[in-house]
């Protein structure tokens, strides 16, 4: 296997007592579309800054493709497009002003007739009319989202480093984009990208990290945390009783639900009604991401420890 276009090992960002983010090994295999997931406030923009080189880790180290960051920044970044967070451009120009001076400010050698054919190119990709003469300050928050990421595209990077990139999209919007980053990656582009998006993620990646309170929960493939489980799910009134029955074959049980190990669903079905049990529903027990990352991330407060109007409400 190649080596991994990014791989962090311990990398740590504290800010005083906080640790934001927190002993994160990170792997990112070659032509990957990674999907970076975590609540508000879980340590993704830090991380992907540091990746970016663009905040120091507290500990740990970053490689971004098979150099260190931040010492090899100047030799990664050139191949890196990155899409951070608020995406920065002159408000009195116009977008493909911005573009031209942004690519002009590049190291690539290439004549200026073929920069400005790459930058109508790289606007259309991304949605936006080449010909629009109207100031970014007019621009909805989406045309400026396409924007920054025409920015990243540009120079054709090898690896696109998204923060949160369909922000400010409507859902057509979202799609365009999801279309646009498939075909990148189909190309060989490798996508790292960030997002609480969990039906984003689902939608377009080969493999999930997810982050909570700064620590790496989960680094998967999707299709392996997709897989089939094995699990047959039991609604039942009499949970209690089928729990006994079943003995080592429950996995879990919450309230009227058991989850059992059980090859065949109709057998299991079978054995309970014979046996006198109540059964509501069965069947494959099925998780999508959502329940997979919750049940990667760390429970809720416990009641006691929630403020009072919160209690009361629930
Ligand atoms: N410069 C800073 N100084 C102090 N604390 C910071 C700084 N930057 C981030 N933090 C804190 O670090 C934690 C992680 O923040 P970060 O922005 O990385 O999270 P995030 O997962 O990207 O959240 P969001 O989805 O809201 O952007 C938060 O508690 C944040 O308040």
């Amino acid at each position: 296997m190649s080596d991994p276009t990014i791989r962090t090992r311990g990398l740590t960002k504290r800010y005083g007592e906080l640790r934001a983010v927190d002993a994160v090994d990170l792997e990112v295999g070659e032509g990957s579309v990674y999907g970076f997931l975590g609540a508000n406030g879980s340590g993704k923009t830090t991380t992907v800054r540091m990746l970016l080189g663009l905040v120091l880790p507290t500990e740990g180290y970053a490689e971004v493709l098979g150099q260190p960051m931040p010492s090899a920044r100047t030799s990664v970044l050139p191949q890196v497009g990155a899409l951070v967070e608020g995406p920065g451009a002159y408000d009195h120009l116009s977008g493909r002003l911005n573009l031209a001076l942004l690519d002009a400010a590049g190291p690539d050698p290439l004549p200026r007739s073929r920069r400005r054919a790459r930058v109508g190119e790289v606007l259309e990709q991304v949605g936006l009319d080449p010909a629009d003469r109207r100031p970014v300050r007019a621009y909805s928050l989406g045309m400026r989202q396409r924007l920054g990421l025409a920015a990243a595209l540009v120079r054709r990077p090898r690896l696109l480093v998204l923060d949160e990139p369909t922000n400010g999209l409507d859902p057509q919007g979202i799609s365009e984009i999801r279309a646009l980053l498939l075909a990148l990656n189909a190309e060989g582009t490798t996508i790292f990208l960030s997002s609480h998006l969990l039906a984003e993620i689902e939608q377009m990646c080969t493999d999930v990290g997810v982050l909570d309170r700064g620590r790496l929960v989960l680094q998967e493939r999707l299709e392996t945390l997709l897989r089939p489980t094995g699990l047959v799910e039991v609604h039942s009134p009499d949970a209690a009783t089928a729990a006994r029955l079943l003995g080592d074959a429950v996995v879990d049980v919450t309230c009227a639900r058991l989850l059992v190990r059980a090859e065949d669903a109709a057998s299991l079905n079978h054995h309970l009604v014979t046996s006198g049990v109540g059964v509501e529903r069965l069947g494959p027990y099925e998780r999508d991401l959502e329940q997979v990352v919750l049940e990667a991330s760390s429970a809720p407060p416990a009641p006691a420890e929630l403020p009072r109007a919160e209690v009361l409400s629930a």
